[in-house]
Order: structure tokens, then sequence, then C-alpha cells
């Protein structure tokens, strides 16, 4: 694709082949701003294999993947990141005998790493906006906590937290309800929907109540090719979809 679009994430015939199986085949994804897009389907559709190529971990076969216009596919994954792209895997990657503070401190786009941001001095907009993260995130008591004596869940929004001090106009979150109680479910749908404001948000999820709450637009993977997308209810009622995937 060489023309430019409008599209936050405009994804053209993308293509990954490992030993000749196509994990994502020949994909075409587009993803506005503001947009909370989810992608579903079962084991081994492609779902994180997408989110890969997206950030640079995986190198597509063939294909485009343009961020902002940019395109991704021949960039590092560090380059990806500067970009605006910001990616929370599964488990959570936080430094668990920091406090939660220094966690988003260290987060802060100056200076790259733990020793390189924290030889910086704390500065009011350094602080203010680790504060206004950390309401964001439902973390403010909870500032000058160490990270390890979270419970599962603000753990995962300690997470999230260090990404938006980046504020990323993509962010990506790989099973972000993974393990957490109804209560933190409900929370983190909340916190989803305000975090996409501004921004483009791409979930790949399996609980089918969450994705109904938090969801814009959904797509179901199969095969590493979509199946179906749409809104939720749309996607919920398809044939296909039922036949592959809801139905079981
Ligand atoms: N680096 C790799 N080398 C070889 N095969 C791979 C590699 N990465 C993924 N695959 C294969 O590609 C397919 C898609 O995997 P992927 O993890 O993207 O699926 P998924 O939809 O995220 O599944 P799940 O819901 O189980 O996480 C699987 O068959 C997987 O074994």
């Amino acid at each position: 694709m060489d023309t430019n679009t409008n599209f936050t994430l405009a994804i053209e015939d993308l293509t990954v082949s490992f030993d000749g199986f196509k994990a994502v085949d020949a994909l075409n994804f587009y993803l506005d701003k503001n947009e909370l897009h989810v992608v579903i389907g079962p084991n081994g559709a492609g779902k994180t294999t997408v989110l890969d190529l997206i950030c640079g971990k995986t190198k597509s076969t063939e294909g485009s993947i343009k961020f902002l216009n940019k395109e991704l596919t021949k960039m590092a994954e560090h380059e990806i990141v500067r970009a605006g792209v910001g990616r929370k895997f599964q488990t959570p990657s936080i430094y668990e005998n920091l406090s939660v503070l220094e966690n988003l401190e260290i987060s802060y786009p100056y200076g790259r790493g733990v020793y390189g941001s924290l030889t910086f001095k704390r500065n009011k907009t350094v602080l203010d906006k680790i504060h206004e993260i950390a309401k964001q995130i439902m973390l403010d008591d909870a500032l000058d906590t160490e990270a390890g004596l979270l419970s599962h869940g603000q753990k995962q929004w300690l997470e999230i937290g260090m990404l938006l001090i980046q504020d990323p106009q993509l962010l990506m979150l790989d099973e972000p309800v993974a393990g957490m109680s109804v209560k933190e479910r409900e929370q983190t749908a909340e916190l989803l929907n305000k975090i996409s404001e501004g921004r483009s948000v791409l979930v790949i999820e399996h609980d089918m109540e969450f994705v109904e709450r938090i969801a814009d637009k959904v797509t179901v993977l199969h095969q590493g090719k979509i199946l179906a997308t749409g809104d939720m209810e749309t996607v919920q009622n398809d044939p296909k979809v039922i036949e592959v995937y809801l139905g079981h």
C-alpha cells in the first residue's frame, strides 16, 4: 500500500509462514483512532502472531503494516515502541521490588532503562504525570507500595500505566483480564474504555462477557484469516462464528 490513510493502523495482505505453515494468511485489518477493537478466535488462530507482527517481534513474510502511515514491517522493535506502539504481554513485567511510583517513573519516556531514568531528578512535570496515570489505573493510594505486594489485578493495571505514561497512539493488550476477579474485570473494562479515548486499542480476549463490555468492534480470526468482523452483535450472530468458535 503506497497511499496514505486516515487509519491509525492499516494492515494489508499480511502473511507470515513458519516452515510453510501460514499462521497469518493475507490479512487485511484497519483500526481507527478512538477505536477499541477485540480480536477473538480459537486457539492457534493467529491472534498472538498478529500482535507479534505489529510490534516487530516476528517479521512478516509478505504484506504491509502501516501505523500512522509509517511502514512498521521494516522497523526494529525499539523503533516501533518509539513510534508510539505499546504492548502488554500476558505476564506483567513490572519491577516487583520497586514502588508503584518508581515503576511509573522508570517508564517515563526520558532516558531509557532503570539507570537512565532514576538518575534524572524528579521534576513537577514528571510527578504530575505519574499522579495522573496512577489515578487512572486506580493506584493513586498505592504509590509508595512495593509493586510485588500488589494484587494480581493491580499488577496488570500498573503495567498498563507503565505503557500509558509513554502516551502510545496504539496500545495492544493480550488477555488483560486473565486471572482477575469479577470486580477487577469490571474496573478493567472501565479503564480500557477510558484509555481508548484519543488513541487506538487492540485487545486479544477469550472472555466473551468482557469482550461485550469493551469492544467497539470485534474481529474473529480463524486459521490466520478473518472469519468475521463488525460490532459484537453482528459477529455473535454470524453462523460461521458460531460454528468454529462460539458454539463450543
Ligand atoms: N515462532 C513460531 N514458529 C512456528 N510456529 C509458530 C510460531 N509462532 C506461532 N506459531 C504457530 O502459529 C499458529 C498461531 O499461533 P498464535 O499463538 O498466534 O495463536 P493464537 O490465536 O494466539 O492462540 P491462543 O489463543 O492459543 O493464544 C499456531 O499454530 C502456532 O503454533
